[in-house]
């Protein structure tokens, strides 16, 4: 048994020269053939097919079974972790402890990662900023003044300088630019300015004058924070939010005393709709559509749907806006029938050649562009994108080794790390907690070196109570370093400053949703990189992001665990107590071998957090089951090896019939396809809905309003057709 600290797990055999242990390549037919023939078999149990077990194997397997697992931990976590007394409550099913349990070897019998594919794309980029100054635009002084000494800007973002004024001669718009350009003033100015020059002067009790429709609470209170700087000067015009999670009586006695410029998320509008007595949209001058594509999503249609009945109802003068960095082409689709006359502005069109040095001069509204245009996405140039490809065995120990490296050895390091599920969050979120932070863990404090960072980990998800949703938003705002966990909430509009590294551990779910993740590093003009982790099965996937002109560069493995060499709390022990002398990639093998230990040692600690990563495996085999169709032939269950997945949550085997449950309901959603029928059909109402409550009355028969531009050109034909929500629906309220 581990009878003090600096006992570690036994470690396999030093394996001459290679690092990669993975079996050779064959040829992808037979491997997808051996593949689809051994997950058949495979999904209760990660013992690798007895045909590779022997080829890749370090030691003989007798004898890897039979070494009981050590480790260096103290304290608390020596007693919780002691590997001959297993706690009676781990004794639960399947993922029973066995005395001794050992960990596996994580760099056996894993698949060949592939060579990606290097696919050459151009990718498109947008200038950021314009020359132009603020006092250009026909604004009200006191408005210019507070943008210069409040906000500290002096110059406008090309989209700023092709919004603003289009938006204050009171045209209809669908704005287009990349992620942290600044299109979040591109309307609130105009706005303002529209608002403080009514003639007869806004009164608190007339109530809203426009509506700002965001799709999540943290994007709520940031659009109504920056609205409330801008209105400084305007004492008199009155900023709320109402955003959910809020007690919805204070929600009702602020409506009820006026609010003249509402934001709010969808849900908490219809709420209020239905609920509220006093709200009404008399007075509405703007709607303005933030996330538009999000907004727009399967999702939101019920919630849509009604806030345009009701404010259809009451008032029909008014400017509509629609702002993303992704506006697909559905939502131009939609936009095109819905919108009045409405202007297309897209910094993309404009900004091909940014070396041109007429460029900056030629900016002006244009009509989006061809297809494949409008479904490639401007990459901010200050984004260095990259890709690892993990086996499912190794993804645990490689993020926290890839978080180690950025918040542990480097300074000032912000990083966000996507998840699928809120599931999914709360379960690394605790595990890292408990196992790289906790005083008795890997990481207790006596045991790091000098040098070190100390880590800071936050999460926020959907199921999180607002209060503390709230302030982990305010909490990583404001710090300089931390590691925040989340899911999609935070993927859409949040400017959190400074953030350096952006790592999606689950793909996301579109090219849009990748867009708008790694958009919350390098934002207006500044740095940033973000990494992708993918399974060798999911490699293709840079093909499917090169498709739209998303350029991603291969970072290997092993050098993400490299650090682990860095940090001799994961030295590796030898039998009789003896430390390793083993180096290089050997030394990373076994440093690497005793954190999955320390991960493993705590999901078997107790019946609970054995179930709790059980609940987060299965989230996880529930959110690759959604991937859109295009995608399914890269994230399929059937491609992953659940095995080898369990080891990713710190499981030592995969419980049975994990995937059972979710194929059954997806053989029963194939049984019905009538639930397909009502997708469509209810996309097609929302057109309609769409169509007929913003159109002019004037067309019939859903003819389309033909779109015109700045430049007077004609309409573009309606293509494709609205998107479908992908995985990370949760990215919402
Ligand atoms: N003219 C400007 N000069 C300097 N900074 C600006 C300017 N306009 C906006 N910013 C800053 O740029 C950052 C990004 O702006 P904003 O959040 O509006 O971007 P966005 O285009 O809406 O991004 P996303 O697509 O991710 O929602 C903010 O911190 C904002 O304060």
């Amino acid at each position: 048994m581990a009878a003090a600290s600096g006992v570690l797990p036994q470690v396999p055999e030093p394996r001459p020269a290679v690092f990669r242990t993975f079996s050779k390549p064959r040829p992808a037919h037979a491997r997808r053939q051996a593949a689809a023939t051994k997950r058949k078999c495979q999904a209760s149990s990660e013992a690798p097919p007895a045909k590779r077990r022997s080829k890749a194997s370090f030691l003989p397997a007798k004898k890897t079974a039979a070494k009981e697992t050590r480790r260096t931990l103290k304290g608390k976590a020596q007693r919780t972790f002691s590997p001959k007394k297993p706690s009676a409550g781990a004794r639960d099913g399947d993922q029973e402890q066995k005395p001794g349990a050992k960990t596996s070897s994580l760099f056996k019998n894993n698949p060949e990662i592939p060579e990606l594919p290097r696919p050459v794309v151009e990718q498109v980029q947008e200038k950021v900023f314009t020359s132009d100054a603020f006092q250009a635009l026909d604004l009200h002084p006191h408005l210019i003044s507070t943008i210069n000494t409040v906000l500290k800007m002096s110059s406008m973002t090309s989209v700023q300088k092709q919004s603003i004024p289009v938006l204050l001669e009171g045209r209809d718009a669908l704005v287009r630019s990349q992620t942290g350009s600044g299109k979040t003033l591109a309307y609130c100015i105009p706005m303002v300015q529209s608002l403080q020059a009514m003639q007869s002067k806004i009164q608190r009790g007339d109530g809203p004058y426009a509506l700002i429709l965001v799709p999540t609470r943290e994007l709520a209170l940031q659009s109504f924070d920056t609205v409330q700087k801008l209105l400084k000067p305007f004492t008199w015009i009155v900023p709320g939010v109402l955003m959910g999670g809020e007690k919805r009586k204070s929600e009702k006695a602020r409506l009820r005393k006026g609010i003249n410029i509402l934001i709010s998320t969808p849900g908490r509008l219809v709420d209020h709709i239905k609920s509220t007595k006093n709200i009404h949209f008399r007075q509405i001058r703007w709607l303005i559509l933030d996330e538009a594509d999000r907004i727009l999503d399967l999702g939101f249609e019920k919630d849509l749907t009604v806030i345009l009945n009701a404010v259809n109802a009451e008032c029909q003068e008014r400017q509509n806006v629609l702002l993303s960095a992704t506006l697909t082409e559905g939502v131009a689709r939609l936009a095109d029938i819905s919108l009045h006359d409405p202007v297309s502005i897209s910094v993309l069109d404009e900004s091909h050649d940014l070396s041109s040095p007429e460029s900056e001069a030629s900016l002006e509204a244009s009509p989006p562009q061809a297809t494949d245009e409008l479904d490639s996405f401007a990459i901010p140039a200050g984004l260095e994108q990259h890709v690892v490809v993990v086996p499912s065995k190794l993804r645990l120990v490689c993020l926290a080794a890839f978080i180690l490296q950025k918040c542990k050895f480097e300074r000032d390091q912000k990083v966000i790390v996507f998840f699928s599920s809120c599931e999914l969050v709360e379960f690394h979120y605790t595990l890292f907690l408990q196992t790289l932070l906790s005083d008795s863990g890997a990481l207790a404090p006596e045991r790091l070196p000098a040098t070190s960072m100390p880590l800071k980990f936050l999460r926020l998800h959907s199921a999180l109570e607002q209060e503390e949703r709230t302030a982990v938003f305010q909490d990583f705002t404001h710090s300089k370093t931390g590691i925040l966990f989340c899911t999609d909430i935070a993927a859409r509009g949040l400017d959190l400053p400074q953030v350096t590294w952006i790592v999606q551990y689950n793909a996301p779910s579109s090219p849009a949703e990748y867009i708008h993740r790694v958009g919350r590093t390098a934002r207006i003009g500044c740095h940033g990189s973000s990494l992708l982790v993918l399974a060798p099965s999911e490699a293709e996937y840079v093909n499917s992001l090169a498709s739209h002109k998303i350029n991603v560069s291969e970072m290997k493995m092993e050098d993400i665990l490299s650090v682990l060499t860095k940090d001799d709390c994961f030295k590796g022990r030898r039998g009789g107590g003896q430390k390793s002398r083993a180096t290089g990639p050997q030394e990373i093998q076994e440093r690497a071998t005793v954190l999955q230990t320390v991960f493993e040692d705590y999901v078997h600690s107790s019946e609970e957090t054995v179930s709790r990563a059980k609940k987060a495996l299965q989230s996880f085999i529930r959110a690759y089951a959604t991937y859109p169709r295009e995608l399914k032939h890269i994230f399929h269950i059937r491609l992953l090896h659940l095995g080898h997945m369990a080891k990713s949550f710190g499981l030592r085997d995969a419980p049975k019939n994990l995937c059972a449950s979710a194929m059954k309901k997806k053989k029963a959603n194939l049984k019905r396809p009538d639930l397909q029928r009502k997708k469509t059909q209810s996309k097609q109402r929302l057109a309609e809905i769409l169509r007929s409550e913003y159109a002019s009355g004037m067309e019939t028969g859903g003819a389309k309003v033909r779109k015109q531009n700045t430049r007077g050109g004609p309409a573009s034909q309606p293509r494709g057709a609205a998107r479908t929500p992908g995985p990370a629906s949760e990215g919402t309220d």
